[in-house]
């Protein structure tokens, strides 16, 4: 029956987006979490430290305002570093979490208006214990900047000496195993000899379909290249293992979201060895594609470990790739 009253869809309710500036205070590895007061917005669930930037303010000088009123805690502004930026919707409030890391807050931790607080290991963070907007967070504190994935691979013995003449150089407790020259049962004998291999060194993320997960004992979790990820509708893994996508736009990157990637890779941020003369996206696109992605982005293709912090400006995670420790022969 048509509706007599006034036409509300017609009215455009455009709900403003508020600016969060998130603070992960970071002491002995462990994080400061609060707990919302039951009577705010997801109240009772837990928090990092953080409020509305105030007009006029920058984000870096709200951290410093909001951990000071809320938990004693003194903070130099030049301490903070990007983690992570999320758009949320809420249905009944639209946030922009601008979410910034310290090791150097000065102080004892106190609850200032009533609120309990604890340090937590990254790893005791549970995603249904604190709003949703909070998962990609979460996923950041645990993750690596720098994702190595490995080079060529053409036999599995010369893929295990290469691995293991380089393990030295993985510095980070995950890495892709990426072989696509290799069919799936030579690749899965080579997914269990480097699982063993690099033991307790690092994590083994395999690479390729969702079946490779369920054959390799011992992964960590499962690197969809795109052309895998866009067959599927749901979480091929389950939530306690890693899940990464292969991306190249922002469309690629919702779909990854959509699916429950942990992380995702964007490239080719630069030119690479393998695609001489194709100029990658640059870091300007690319930070225009991070600024609305859910979910920590790793910048990959011709990128090394000494573009980290320049990936981290433009929002990333950090930078993915073979070049700066697979070695090349
Ligand atoms: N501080 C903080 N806020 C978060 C987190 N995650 C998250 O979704 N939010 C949301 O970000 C918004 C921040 O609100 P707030 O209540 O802490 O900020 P505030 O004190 O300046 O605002 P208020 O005056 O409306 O109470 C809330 O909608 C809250 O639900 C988090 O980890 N920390």
């Amino acid at each position: 029956m048509p509706s007599t009253g006034p036409d509300m869809t017609a009215e455009a309710v455009v709900v403003k987006e508020v600016h969060v500036a998130v603070a992960v205070v970071i002491r002995d590895g462990r994080v400061l979490i609060a707990r919302r007061p039951d009577h705010v917005h997801q109240g009772g669930l837990l928090e990092f430290p953080g409020g509305k930037v105030e007009p006029g303010e920058t984000v870096q000088q709200a951290l410093v305002r909001e951990i000071g009123e809320e938990t004693g805690l003194t903070v130099p502004e030049g301490s903070l570093e990007p983690v992570i930026g999320i758009r949320h919707d809420y249905g009944d409030k639209r946030v922009f979490l601008d979410v910034w890391s310290t090791t150097e807050a000065q102080g004892q931790a106190r609850g200032c208006e009533g609120q309990p607080v604890d340090w937590l290991l990254p790893e005791a963070l549970a995603d249904d214990a604190f709003p949703a907007a909070n998962r990609p967070i979460i996923r950041a504190l645990r993750l690596p900047s720098t994702l190595p994935i490995t080079g060529e691979i053409a036999d599995i013995a010369e893929g295990l000496e290469k691995l293991s003449r380089s393990l030295e150089n993985v510095m980070s407790p995950l890495l892709v195993l990426r072989s696509p020259a290799l069919d799936s049962d030579a690749y899965c004998r080579l997914a269990e000899e480097a699982v063993a291999l690099t033991g307790d060194h690092c994590g083994v993320i395999v690479h390729g379909a969702p079946g490779i997960f369920e054959s390799v004992a011992g992964a960590s979790g499962l690197h969809l290249p795109w052309r895998e990820a866009e067959k599927l509708m749901a979480r091929p893994v389950p939530g306690g293992v890693w899940l990464g996508v292969s991306c190249h736009n922002a469309d690629e990157i919702a779909h990854a979201v959509r699916l429950g990637a942990d992380y995702v890779t964007l490239g080719p941020v630069a030119e690479t060895a393998t695609h001489p003369g194709e100029p990658g996206i640059g870091w300007s696109a690319f930070q225009d594609i991070v600024d609305s992605a859910p979910v920590p982005v790793y910048g990959l293709g011709g990128l090394g470990r000494d573009q980290v912090a320049e990936a981290k400006v433009a929002g990333a995670q950090g930078v993915a790739g073979i070049r700066f420790w697979w070695p090349s022969n």
